[in-house]
């Protein structure tokens, strides 16, 4: 697996340390509430599970599902619910946790949805911005990386579902595209 890789971009270490400085930052952002963390499935978890062990307030966790990549390297542009939320949204300091902003399609339209459900406030937290990749009009309120226009894997990102569990963010080998 790590020998599909053709250079590293940003390592374990940096990325949990990155964990660490942004869980410290929120801690601070929602002292004394309860926000509802709800991570994107399936890019986030790595991110989501590191980042909020360094959050040091109550919270809770849900999750949704939304897809329009289907393993691939270019956004259908068409964003679906594959699993919806257990947890009402009405009156809640939403955190909305992502591993990439790419398109920000599929942000734009959870950020649209949890404001037609009446969320209290809404923040976007991602690990990767690739500001390149942009068609909609999104900003997260905290980024940890920003990442250059090239198709980056690991850490939660798939190229057709694999390399989620690589612990480092890097980029394939052209041969494994085919290319
Ligand atoms: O800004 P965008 O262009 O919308 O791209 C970003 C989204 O695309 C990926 O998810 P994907 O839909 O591939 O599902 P996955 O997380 O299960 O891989 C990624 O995890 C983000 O959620
Ligand atoms: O660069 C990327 N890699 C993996 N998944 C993605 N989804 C949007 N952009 C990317
Ligand atoms: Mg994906």
């Amino acid at each position: 697996m790590h020998n599909e890789i053709e250079k590293v971009l940003i390592s374990e270490e940096e990325i949990q340390a990155k964990c660490k400085e942004l869980g410290a930052q929120l801690t601070e952002e929602y002292e004394g509430r309860f926000p509802l963390a709800i991570g994107v499935l399936k890019g986030a978890t790595p991110f989501m599970t590191d980042l909020l062990k360094r959050m040091e307030t109550h919270l809770e966790m849900d999750f949704m599902d939304v897809s329009s990549y289907h393993g691939g390297m270019e956004s259908s542009g068409e964003v679906k619910i594959v699993k919806d939320l257990d947890t009402k949204v009405e009156g809640r300091d939403i955190l909305i946790i992502e591993d990439i902003i790419d398109s920000g399609r599929t942000l734009a339209y959870l950020v649209d949805l949890f404001k037609y459900r009446k969320a209290k406030s809404i923040k976007i937290v991602t690990l990767l911005d690739k500001p390149t990749g942009r068609s909609a009009d999104i900003k997260a309120d905290t980024v940890g990386f920003e990442v250059p226009d090239e198709f980056v894997v690991g850490y939660g990102l798939d190229y057709q579902e694999k390399y989620r569990n690589l612990p480092y963010v890097g980029v394939l080998k052209p041969e494994v595209y085919g290319g």
